[in-house]
C-alpha cells in the first residue's frame, strides 16, 4: 500500500490555504465543512470564497504569501497556478514539519486526496494512490448511485444505539452480536422505507424495552 488512510480531526484547528482561485476554493470548502479555521492568502479570490467568507471561519489576506504564514497552522495546502511557487511553499510547509497538499502535484505532498461520497457521519474516501484521479471520481460517481441518504441516516441510528448501549454497560464482546443483528436484519431497509412501527419492533425485538426510536431520539 503506498498512501496510508486516516481521518484526520481539523475541528477548530488553523488550516492554511495558498491560492485562492477555483482550486482553493474548493479545498476551502471541505475543510470548513470539516471544522477548521482557514486563512487563505493569495493575490486574488474567486467570488464564491469572497461569498463563503461573509459567514464561515475563513480569512482572506490579499497579498504575497510569506514563510511565516505557516506558524501556527496544523495544515497547509497549495493551489496556485504556479507550480514553481507551489514548490517553495511546499519546501516551507515540509521545514515546519506541517501536512502539507498541493493540488495536483503528489510529489511535493505529504499527503494527496481522496475522492469522496458523504453521507452524514458515513465518508465513503477513494483512492487510487495516484495512479488514476478520473477513475477516483468515475468510482465516487458508482458509489453515489449505490448509496444513499438512508446510509447516514441508518448510521445516525446505529450512534444512537451505541451511545445508549455503552453508557449502560462497556461490554464490547455482548455488544457486537447486537450490533451485527441489527445491520443484517433489515433495520437499514427500514430506515429507507420511513417504517418506524417496523423499526421499533424490531429495535425492541433485538436490544429490548426502552429501545425504540422516540426513546433513542431518532426521527423517522
Ligand atoms: C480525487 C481528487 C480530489 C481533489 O482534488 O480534491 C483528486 N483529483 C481529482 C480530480 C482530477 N484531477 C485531475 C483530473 C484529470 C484526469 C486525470 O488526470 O485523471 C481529475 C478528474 C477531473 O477533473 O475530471 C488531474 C490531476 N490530478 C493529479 C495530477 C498530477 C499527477 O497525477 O501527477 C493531475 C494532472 C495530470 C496531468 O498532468 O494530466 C494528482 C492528484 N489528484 C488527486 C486528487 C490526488 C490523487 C487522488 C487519487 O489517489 O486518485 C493527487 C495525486 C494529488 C492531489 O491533488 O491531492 C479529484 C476528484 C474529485 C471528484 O471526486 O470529482
Ligand atoms: N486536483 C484537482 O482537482 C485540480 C483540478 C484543476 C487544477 N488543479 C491544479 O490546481 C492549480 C490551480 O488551479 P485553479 O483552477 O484554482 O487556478 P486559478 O488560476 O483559478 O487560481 C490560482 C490562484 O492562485 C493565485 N496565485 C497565483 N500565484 C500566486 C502567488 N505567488 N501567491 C499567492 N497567490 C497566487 C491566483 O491569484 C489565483 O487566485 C492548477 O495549476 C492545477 O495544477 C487541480
Amino acid at each position: 500500500m503506498r498512501y496510508y488512510p486516516v481521518s484526520l480531526d481539523i475541528m477548530g484547528k488553523a488550516c492554511l490555504v495558498v491560492g485562492g482561485g477555483a482550486v482553493g476554493t474548493r479545498k476551502v470548502e471541505t475543510l470548513v465543512r470539516c471544522g477548521a479555521h482557514v486563512t487563505v492568502v493569495s493575490k486574488a479570490f474567486t467570488d464564491e470564497l469572497k461569498a463563503m467568507a461573509q459567514d464561515a471561519p475563513i480569512t482572506l489576506e490579499e497579498r504575497a504569501y510569506d514563510a511565516s504564514d505557516m506558524d501556527g497552522k496544523f495544515l497547509v495546502i497549495v493551489a496556485t497556478d504556479d507550480q514553481a511557487f507551489n514548490t517553495r511553499v511546499s519546501r516551507d510547509a515540509e521545514a515546519t514539519c506541517k501536512l502539507c497538499n498541493v493540488a495536483d502535484y503528489p510529489s511535493a505532498c505529504n499527503f494527496i486526496l481522496p475522492s469522496i461520497v458523504q453521507r452524514g457521519d458515513m465518508t465513503l474516501s477513494i483512492s487510487t494512490s495516484g495512479k488514476s484521479p478520473a477513475f477516483a471520481k468515475w468510482m465516487r460517481r458508482r458509489l453515489e448511485t449505490e448509496f444513499g441518504d438512508e446510509y447516514g441516516e441508518f448510521l445516525e441510528l446505529m450512534g444512537l444505539v451505541r451511545k445508549k448501549l455503552l453508557a449502560e454497560a462497556h461490554e464490547p464482546e455482548a455488544h457486537k452480536p447486537l450490533f451485527e443483528a441489527l445491520i443484517a436484519g433489515g433495520l437499514l431497509e427500514m430506515v429507507k422505507a420511513g417504517d418506524k412501527k417496523g423499526a421499533d419492533a424490531f429495535l425492541t425485538e433485538v436490544l429490548g424495552e426502552g429501545y425504540t426510536c422516540d426513546t433513542l431520539g431518532f426521527s423517522l
